[in-house]
């Protein structure tokens, strides 16, 4: 722990310092209350031993003045004599023990021992603090259960090698499109790792300004821009022995990116306006639906960092090239959403399953979730009709930020011709795959290529 020892007598502050120190502790001593504020502004301790009266001045005030900025401070009274009435004043202006002096060496190993149990609670209230929000967003989201098998190839690739690399301490980066699974899968690989019993802290980069991401992240004491009124610990505290996830790296502003290096790579930080450096021990996952290569390239993501992060790197395909696997989605969220308003629908009709099959979803899992979850309400038989779905006006825009041609578009025929053939070419092996899956052969399928300017 560090300790911060205020008394004016010098016996006092020699004798309880070299008590802390011969238990391992870090030790600081300051003989009047304006040089206890004055390290107490620039450090943070992790407990006081704090003289009731220091000449005129009066040791509670300091302490009253200490638990409006941090409610938590752990703090030892010092009195000269024990009475009922200094103990209680000591327990109602917040302090943790009280000791009458003389005291003992003894006496200061025991407090020294309930303080770290202490600070051990107070960091487990903390975790658990954290676990509720990320299971009450969780529980907000409303989502059925995750499906975690696939018999698309590509998909199968990408979640081998994430719940092989989940057992080891290496980054992870995630790739795809979104609504492709990015976050619910990074909590998965925290649940199926050696951290599961550790915090799961998630940071969404895009959603704050600069100044409040750097804070959120690291943490900032009071003062440290305007607005910070109290000190406060970020998101890299919260998570230590556990797992960061960074949401959206990609938007990580460029000024923060060494700093995240440095965390990852000297496990240090500082939290802003202060000085004093901290140690944290995070794996890091991190998700991105930009391409990070091209950030690189444009000055607008730090290689060092890029390459940190990138030790595992996996692509979740889109839902549009699993196919093989939309149905099973499908199905899930029908049984979810339709057990969840006490509904037996048993399936879709035949204009429904073409809808699902033949759209798409440029929204992914997330757009497939949302859809299944109107169906249902909507309606009013035992299968979910054409007319239970979406309208083409209701749906997303067909075409993404990427110029990707969806059905349904405003694209021509040859455009989805095109697109659907370079798609399958792309993902299978070979033309023989790829022409066996497009219903024509190869000779065809090397005109069409021709034509179209792909080979
Ligand atoms: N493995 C899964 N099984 C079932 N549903 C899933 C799965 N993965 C994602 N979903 C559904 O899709 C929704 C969106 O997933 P998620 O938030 O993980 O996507 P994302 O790729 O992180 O998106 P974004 O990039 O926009 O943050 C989830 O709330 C859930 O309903």
């Amino acid at each position: 722990m560090d300790i911060l020892i205020v008394d004016d007598e010098e016996s006092i502050r020699t004798s309880t310092r070299m008590a802390v120190e011969a238990e391992d502790h870090y030790a600081e001593t300051a003989d009047s209350l304006e040089v206890a504020r004055k390290r107490l502004r620039e450090e943070k301790f992790d407990l006081l031993f704090l003289d009731l009266r220091l000449g005129d001045d009066d040791g509670l005030e300091l302490l009253k003045e200490i638990h409006q900025k941090n409610p938590h401070q752990l703090a030892v009274i010092f009195t000269a004599y024990a009475s009922i009435e200094t103990a209680v004043k000591a327990t109602k202006a917040g302090a943790f023990d009280y000791l009458s002096k003389p005291f003992t060496t003894d006496q200061i190993r025991g407090i020294l021992f309930k303080a770290q149990k202490a600070l051990k609670t107070q960091g487990e209230i903390q975790n658990l603090e954290n676990t509720v929000v990320e299971l009450k967003s969780e529980v907000s989201r409303h989502s059925p259960p995750a499906r975690f098998d696939s018999s698309d190839p590509m998909m199968q690739g990408a979640l081998d090698t994430l719940f092989r690399a989940a057992k080891t301490p290496a980054s992870i980066l995630i790739l795809g499109e979104s609504g492709t699974g990015k976050s619910v899968i990074a909590r998965s690989i925290h649940e199926n790792s050696h951290l599961a019993d550790k915090p799961f802290v998630t940071i969404s980069c895009p959603s704050l300004s600069k100044e409040l991401l750097e804070s959120e992240l690291f943490g900032h004491v009071k003062g440290a821009f305007t607005g910070a009124i109290k000190d406060k610990f970020g998101k890299v505290h919260a998570a230590d022995g556990g797992t960061l996830f960074l949401d959206e790296i990609g938007e990580l502003p460029i000024e923060i990116q060494p700093k995240l290096l440095r965390l990852l790579q000297e496990r240090e930080y500082e939290r802003l306006g202060e000085n004093k450096t901290r140690k944290s021990n995070v794996r890091i996952i991190a998700a991105t639906n930009r391409d990070l290569k091209k950030s690189v390239s444009a000055g607008e993501f730090r290689e060092d960092l890029y390459y940190r992060i990138n030790v595992i790197s996996v692509e979740l395909p889109p839902l549009r090239a699993r196919k093989s696997d939309l149905m099973n989605f499908a199905n899930d969220y029908l049984d979810y959403f339709s057990k969840q308003i006490g509904r037996n629908i048993t399936g879709f009709s035949e204009k429904g399953l073409e809808f699902i099959q033949t759209y798409g979803w440029p929204g992914n899992l997330r757009e497939l979730r949302n859809v299944i979850e109107r169906a249902t309400i909507l309606c009013i038989g035992k299968t979910i009709d054409r007319k239970d779905l979406p309208t083409s006006e209701m749906l997303a825009p067909q075409e993404d930020d990427s110029g990707v041609v969806v059905p349904g578009a405003d694209v021509t025929i040859d455009e989805l011709e095109s697109e659907h053939i370079k798609r399958v070419v792309e993902r299978v092996e070979n033309l023989q795959n790829a022409a066996r899956i497009l219903g024509i052969d190869k000779a065809t399928l090397y005109r069409k290529r021709k034509k179209m300017n792909m080979t």
